[in-house]
């Protein structure tokens, strides 16, 4: 099967991404890691730049043992000469030499003519192959480059001696069709194009990053050059992980693959995303926290059935877990049973159902439901008291001036209704004085207690609250977003508790009851 060079420009085109600095530490870290992903190529920077990117360049260089390490540089000898520096005991060093060859690039940029810009290229390779074997000539802007030019500019490159000719779409304005076009015309022009390997070098301006470097690969492209997560300049450039796993998904189209450990992919992208602090979007393919979760019912009941409804790749082929069910308002019964069975509840249907419309419940309010919350959703069920009183609805307002106030209404278990309303000391004391009005029982709060139970600023809050009546305590729990609802839940799931232990141990029992 052909073979497709990967050529790593994160710690390169990578870190130009706006707010990303890496030092030597991080770049080596990277590097390492990109050598465990098998990448072919790691650009490690552009030693002219600064002295730190020289040295950061050169631990790189020496760390590295199994992949051909790249410094950048103008066509000029002293970044020529900087590289010759950066590369020192490099196992297999390559300078990549780049000048734009663009109208606007060669008028406003540069301001050569085309044949300076030609000479000048030709000086710099001339110059470097004296120092390197192995020379990358890339023809910067060159997807707004004149074909004839271009063509005129890889002749060169090849005379010349270079190793790699690379035609980026600098400022990624160019379609899959025109992009592919290109190194099509090229093969069909250029003298000796086959002692060259051709590169594309793709942006993501307008979103065609990789459908640009898989159209360059079908039209004869040797080399991808790009990065982890898809970072760098503007709005970054191929990602590496879409290109290997679009070629790995879809050989049978593209008839071709790199040579990347697959597995080691999540790892990279974490490592990547942690050291630059460019947080990866949940939606981002392959490596987004949501590219291998299913959150509606119909697609996980799909994927518990044959996971191949709606995965056209697995997880684990690129190093994550497993598929995630995420449990959230979209889901389904099917998921939410097998969900609670992985917990260790296998309920019986009509708990289930129980279950399943508190949960429906909860996620209208919440984003997504943790194991924390269908762990605490669930106890509470399991533990539910008899209900004499049911909640029905509460209101309180709260006004900083006055006394707050809340207006409650619970049911019976015989289907009376009961409205009261009552202010307090607090928005909790009204709740509770309003509840002992529409209960009409006389108890005392003996214990309250809150906490959170899972994370996050929508988390379920649970309150712990203990009443007593004539000698007998009861305990409640109740859990809910908001921890005034969960107040009034526990105020009144410990006076059905109450109620129920006076019912079986007469009025001066004094044990407790969770
Ligand atoms: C498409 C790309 O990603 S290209 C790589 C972009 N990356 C970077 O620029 C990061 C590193 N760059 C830097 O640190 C600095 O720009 C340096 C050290 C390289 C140069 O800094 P300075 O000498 O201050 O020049 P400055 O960046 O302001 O201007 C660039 C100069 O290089 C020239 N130039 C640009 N590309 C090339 C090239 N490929 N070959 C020769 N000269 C070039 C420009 O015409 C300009 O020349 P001028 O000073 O005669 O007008
Ligand atoms: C230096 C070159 C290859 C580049 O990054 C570009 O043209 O986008
Ligand atoms: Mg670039």
């Amino acid at each position: 099967m052909r073979k497709i060079y990967i050529f790593d420009t994160t710690l390169r085109d990578g870190e130009q991404s706006p707010g990303v600095n890496l030092n030597t530490r991080e770049k080596v870290e990277i590097a390492y890691q990109l050598e465990k992903l098998g990448v072919d190529r790691i650009e490690a920077g552009f030693p002219a730049a600064s002295p730190g990117d020289l040295a950061a360049v050169n631990a790189v260089a020496r760390a590295v043992k199994n992949a051909s390490i790249i410094g950048l540089a103008r066509a000029r000898e002293q970044d020529i000469d900087a590289v010759r520096e950066a590369l020192k005991g490099a196992q297999d060093p390559c300078l990549h030499l780049f000048l734009a060859t663009s109208p606007i690039h060669r008028q406003h940029k540069l301001r050569m003519e085309k044949e300076q810009v030609k000479d000048t290229a030709r000086s710099a390779i001339r110059y470097a192959r004296q120092y390197f074997d192995k020379v990358e000539f890339s023809l910067e802007d060159a997807g707004r480059t004149e074909y004839d030019f271009m063509v005129e500019m890889v002749t060169m490159a090849v005379e010349e001696g270079a190793y790699v000719v690379n035609i980026p779409d600098t400022v990624g304005f160019l379609t899959p069709y025109e992009y592919g076009n290109i190194f099509k015309h090229l093969k069909e022009n250029v003298p000796n194009i086959e002692k060259v390997q051709l590169s594309a070098h793709c942006h993501d301006d307008l979103g065609m990053a990789t459908a640009n470097a898989l159209a360059a690969i079908l039209n004869g492209a040797d080399q991808i050059e790009g990065t982890i997560n898809g970072i760098g300049e503007r709005a970054g450039n191929t990602a590496l992980e879409e290109v290997a796993m679009a070629l790995e998904t879809r050989q049978d189209f593209f008839g071709a693959k790199t040579s990347l450990t697959l597995s080691e992919i999540a790892r990279t992208s974490r490592l990547v995303s942690k050291l630059t602090g460019m947080v990866v979007p949940g939606n981002k393919a392959i490596v987004g926290a949501n590219a291998f979760a299913h959150e509606s019912g119909i697609h996980q009941d799909g994927m518990l059935k044959e996971k191949t409804t709606y995965e056209i790749m697995s997880p684990e082929t690129i190093g994550f877990k497993a598929t995630k069910l995420v449990m959230g308002k979209h889901s389904g019964r099917h998921a939410f049973r097998e969900h609670l069975i992985e917990l260790g509840y296998d309920l019986t249907e009509e708990a289930l159902n129980e279950a399943f419309a508190k949960f429906k419940i909860l996620a209208d309010k919440k984003k997504e439901i943790s194991d924390d919350d269908l762990f605490a959703l669930l106890e509470e069920r399991l533990a539910d008291a008899p209900e004499l009183f049911q909640l029905d609805s509460l209101f309180v307002s709260f006004d900083s001036e006055g006394a707050p106030t809340a207006k409650i209404r619970l049911s019976t278990a015989d289907g009376e209704v009961r409205e009261e309303e009552s202010s307090g000391n607090g928005s909790v004391d009204s709740i509770y004085n309003a509840i002992d009005k529409a209960s009409q029982e006389e108890v005392k709060l003996a214990d309250y207690s809150i906490k959170g139970v899972t994370q996050g600023k929508d988390a379920l809050g649970e309150v712990h609250v203990a009443l007593t009546q004539d000698g007998i305590t009861a305990q409640g729990r109740g859990v809910s977003t908001d921890i005034l609802e969960a107040s009034a839940r526990a105020y009144v799931d410990s006076l059905n508790r109450l109620v129920e232990k006076r019912k079986t141990y007469g009025r001066r029992d004094n044990i407790s009851m969770i």
